[in-house]
């Protein structure tokens, strides 16, 4: 029987460890998010950041943008953001309309500032082996993994999925710890062999319950980035009642990943304010 990797547990403790940090930092972090349009998923999260923020004591300012805007205006307030002193982090919630151009409003994105870890700037810094920001999910992850002392170094590795959000950043990251990455797409062929192989499978593909328990190695440690609703219902990419059954320990949904991907934004938002402090005394 696996173990449950459990996200919202572990987040917790961390989001009391960087309470306390930030309270006796002397600093007064802050994040500002941008949201376009009223996709209530997308409104579900960012509430849930601002909660997290009060939660640990970082200031937060939301910035609410009509579903009709143009890359313009978003891109002029990512601007008005980086000039703003007091913020330390900006966080644009991703997806955006489709008339607006993401990598554009990603690029806007102050470096120093990105807390999601999206810049390109970031993604070389990851991809280089000296991650300044990286992206939040990923990240969370690979915390979730050190917390339960599952070894990375050695392991052989699968992303499924080639996001720029998860899929990437979750390869660079692991290959960064020394697992042998594979990544995994919609191209990739024999695909459940591929997965067989994994001794740490990462799902990132969006498909609800599409890694069944014969693509899953015996003692795998499965990782369900998935978040999709099946009648009615909240799940992963992970047949999950069954696949338990073979891997050695794994993540539900609810209650794995998600939770990690905030608490990691609250983390990199105060290392922005540390780094940004330590800036102004240099
Ligand atoms: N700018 C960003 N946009 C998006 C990101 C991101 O990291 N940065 N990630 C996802 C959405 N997301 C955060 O924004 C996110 C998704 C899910 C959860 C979470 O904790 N989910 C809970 C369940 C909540 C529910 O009841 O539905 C869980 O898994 O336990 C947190 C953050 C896309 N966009």
């Amino acid at each position: 029987m696996a173990t449950i990797l459990d996200g919202k547990q572990t987040s917790e403790k961390r989001l009391e460890t960087l309470r306390e940090a930030i309270a006796g930092s002397g600093l007064h972090p802050k994040l500002a998010t941008v949201i376009v349009g009223n996709d209530p998923a997308s409104q579900m999260y960012v509430r849930m950041k601002h909660k997290a923020c009060e939660k640990v004591g970082i200031a937060s300012v939301g910035v609410e943008l009509p579903a009709d805007a143009t890359t313009r205006t978003v891109v002029d307030k990512v601007r008005a953001l980086n000039r703003d002193g007091s913020v330390d982090g900006i966080l644009v919630q991703l997806p955006l309309p489709s008339q607006v151009d993401t990598g554009r409003v990603i690029n806007a994105i102050s470096p120093e500032k990105d807390v999601d870890g999206y810049h390109p700037e970031n993604m070389g810094h990851l991809f280089l082996g000296k991650p300044r920001f990286s992206s939040c999910t990923p990240t969370g992850i690979m915390t979730l993994l050190a917390e339960y002392q599952i070894p990375v170094a050695g392991a052989r590795a699968v992303v499924a999925g080639r996001s720029i959000d998860v899929g990437r950043p979750m390869a660079a990251l692991l290959l960064n710890a020394d697992a042998t990455v594979t990544i995994c797409h919609s191209k990739t062929k024999d695909l459940a062999e591929e997965l067989k192989r994994a001794d740490i499978l990462v799902s990132a593909v969006g498909k609800p319950h599409f890694i069944t328990k014969e693509m899953v190695k015996e003692g795998a440690v499965v990782i369900d980035v998935g978040i999709n609703q099946l009648e009615g219902k909240l799940v992963g990419d992970v047949d999950f009642e069954a696949v338990k059954e073979v891997a050695s320990a794994i993540t539900p949904v609810p209650g794995g990943v998600g939770p990690m991907t905030i608490a990691t934004l609250m983390e990199n938002t105060f290392r922005s304010a540390q780094e940004r402090a330590c800036d102004r005394v240099l």
